[in-house]
């Protein structure tokens, strides 16, 4: 089933739309002679006035894959709409603001990122943030999704989605895009080349030990000596610690989020074109490992997630690193899946 259909089916009794909304954000579709987005993907942001969902939505305003972008947010979702707006990119922007209209918001989209929550302030792990951001992430078309601890949210949105009948696994997908970003940005430091040509496998999930780097399985083919395995092994595993101590109390990554986001969205967006050999890790439901969700390459197409690709050979410390994500990631998928179904 298409996400379009899906979110049809979720928003069955829909409100007119928010035509103040457009109006104070200078969006006056009626009075436009082109109405804009015939062509090109239809995405929404929920979560667009945070840290990470302005940067997110500018980008994505760039991005000539989007013809109409929707701003969904609790606070300031006008404000934000009406200064993207302005930019001269093709993008339609219309925003939303609180829960009434949420499902204005996402009807008809093809894509729905979610940077909706709290983030992490020092000495905080991404699971205490499970109590504040559980309540958030969870009853609508998420596709997308970065709200922290992803390692537990995927799993409540896909307990969801099952309770309304609408649940489809290639279509969920946690990012995991910062991982591979920052292993491949310290990679490159290391080795001495550009950023650009490195690709890292981040395997696992999304907190501490299960961020699992495949440092033997680095393009282009290279190999580190142990201290190199071990500094970069825990520098990709804790940055988000890094960005966390160094805002001071200020927030967690959101620059860089908002990067790997809309590289991850673009991924999508190219997937569904029907583009060939589009291939990104992420944390999907899985059957890589024993447990129902697991991060990992997989291809990406007209309906998603078309293959998800086995981990292929590990060296003897990845081997026990897996170990250690397996026990730390099944308790987290536990606790999102329980928190749902009590
Ligand atoms: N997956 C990743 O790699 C990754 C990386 C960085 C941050 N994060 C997570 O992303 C989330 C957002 O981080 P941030 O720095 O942008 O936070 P932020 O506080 O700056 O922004 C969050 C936004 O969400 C909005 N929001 C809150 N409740 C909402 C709701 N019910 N519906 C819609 N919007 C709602 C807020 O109004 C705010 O604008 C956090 O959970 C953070 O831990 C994930
Ligand atoms: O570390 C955090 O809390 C935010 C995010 O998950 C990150 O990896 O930067």
């Amino acid at each position: 089933m298409q996400p379009s259909q899906r979110i049809a089916r979720i928003s069955a009794h829909l409100n007119p739309p928010n035509l103040q909304m457009e109006e104070s954000s200078g969006l006056r579709q009626a009075n436009c002679r082109a109405k804009g987005g015939s062509c090109g993907f239809k995405v929404a942001i929920l979560g667009a006035a945070g840290g990470i969902g302005q940067p997110l939505a500018m980008l994505m305003k760039m991005n000539p894959l989007v013809s109409v972008l929707h701003l969904y947010d609790v606070v300031n979702a006008p404000g934000v709409t009406a200064d993207i707006s302005h930019m001269d990119t093709s993008a339609v922007v219309r925003g939303f603001l609180g829960q009434k209209e949420l499902e204005n918001a996402l009807i008809g989209m093809d894509l729905v990122i979610i940077p909706a929550g709290v983030p992490r302030k020092p000495g905080m792990t991404r699971d205490d943030l499970f109590n504040i951001n559980a309540g958030i992430c969870c009853p609508n078309a998420i596709v997308n999704v970065i709200s922290n601890p992803v390692n537990s949210t995927v799993p409540i949105a896909a307990e969801v989605f099952k309770k309304a009948g609408t649940y489809d696994p290639k279509r969920l997908l946690g990012v995991t895009m910062l991982d591979v970003v920052r292993a491949n940005t310290f990679v490159a430091e290391v080795l001495g080349i550009d950023p650009r040509e490195v690709d890292v496998p981040v395997v696992g999930g999304h907190a501490g030990v299960t961020i699992l780097p495949l440092l033997s399985q680095v393009k282009p083919p290279c190999s580190f000596t142990p201290e190199e395995t071990d500094y970069l092994t825990n520098r990709i595993q804790n940055g988000g610690t890094e960005v966390v101590e160094a805002k001071a109390g200020a927030g967690s990554a959101t620059l860089s989020m908002a990067y790997a986001a809309v590289k991850f969205a673009d991924a999508c967006l190219r997937g569904l074109r029907g583009d060939a050999g589009v291939v990104e890790c992420t944390f999907v439901a899985s059957q890589v490992t024993e447990l129902p969700f697991f991060a990992s390459k997989v291809r990406l197409g007209r309906t998603g997630i078309e293959e998800i690709y086995p981990l292929g050979p590990l060296n003897e410390s990845e081997r026990v690193g897996l170990e250690k994500t397996k026990k730390e990631l099944a308790a987290s998928i536990e606790k999102g899946i329980s928190f749902v179904k009590t």
